[in-house]
């Protein structure tokens, strides 16, 4: 794989990041530095539009709670799961993405061989210990070429990374306080999930763990 070299040489922390797949990669530590700007941007995001916890189109609740930022923000409810340019629980557009939450997403997609990576979406879920999420595919997107940014704060968790079918047992990564992971390409709709998370505590964000996952919706 000559092109995994160039790319690797381009990491802009120079740590070598983890090979997951064929197009996904796992940055451990990559957004350490920018914790205090992301942890403060969640807490702007989610004053003006409130964690919640929302329910899947079966009408079971989802244990992590959600809000999110920029053009558009990822519901469910009993219509299903999509985009949408309003907040349903505050009747307002969602808050703008702080330019930090962008600009660490499109230079560690850039970082993974994906150049031009300009996210509309940062969904931000919030696991408080025992929240989960079952193994599923990230697929309302429109456009598949463009891949998916997920960066971890808080306590750690066992994410889930399975194939592209359902089934078989996935393997199980540790996430910590600062790992970014980024899919796209031939990993784009490989299934991923979170294990139940166990109690634990981080220094900066006390008892819970934060996932801020960036897209491209449309
Ligand atoms: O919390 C995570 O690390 C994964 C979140 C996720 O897969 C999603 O929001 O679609
Ligand atoms: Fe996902």
């Amino acid at each position: 794989m000559p092109d995994l070299f160039t790319q690797l040489s381009d990491s802009s922390d120079g740590d070598s990041p983890e090979v997951l797949g064929t197009d996904a990669y796992l940055f451990r530590g990559y957004a350490l530095s920018m914790a205090g700007a992301l942890l403060t941007g969640i807490g702007e995001v989610s004053a003006r539009s409130p964690f919640r916890q929302m329910k899947t189109p079966g009408g079971r609740s989802m244990s992590a709670a959600m809000t999110g930022c920029g053009q558009y923000s990822w519901v469910t409810d009993a219509r299903g799961y999509r985009y949408t340019d309003l907040d349903p629980d505050t009747g307002r557009p969602w808050p703008a993405m702080p330019v930090a939450f962008r600009d660490l997403a499109t230079a560690v997609a850039a970082a993974a061989g994906f150049s031009g990576f300009v996210p509309d979406v940062c969904l931000i879920n919030r696991y408080q210990s025992g929240a989960r999420m079952g193994l599923h595919q990230d697929r309302d997107e429109q456009d598949f070429r463009w891949p998916i940014v997920s960066v971890s704060l808080g306590v750690p968790a066992v994410f889930l990374w399975g194939g592209l079918k359902r089934g078989g047992s996935p393997a199980r990564l540790t996430l910590e306080h600062g790992d970014v992971l980024v899919w796209g390409g031939e990993d784009r709709l490989r299934y991923h999930g979170i294990a139940p998370v166990k109690e634990g505590r981080c220094d900066v964000t006390g008892h819970v763990r934060y996932n801020l996952t960036f897209r491209r919706a449309r």
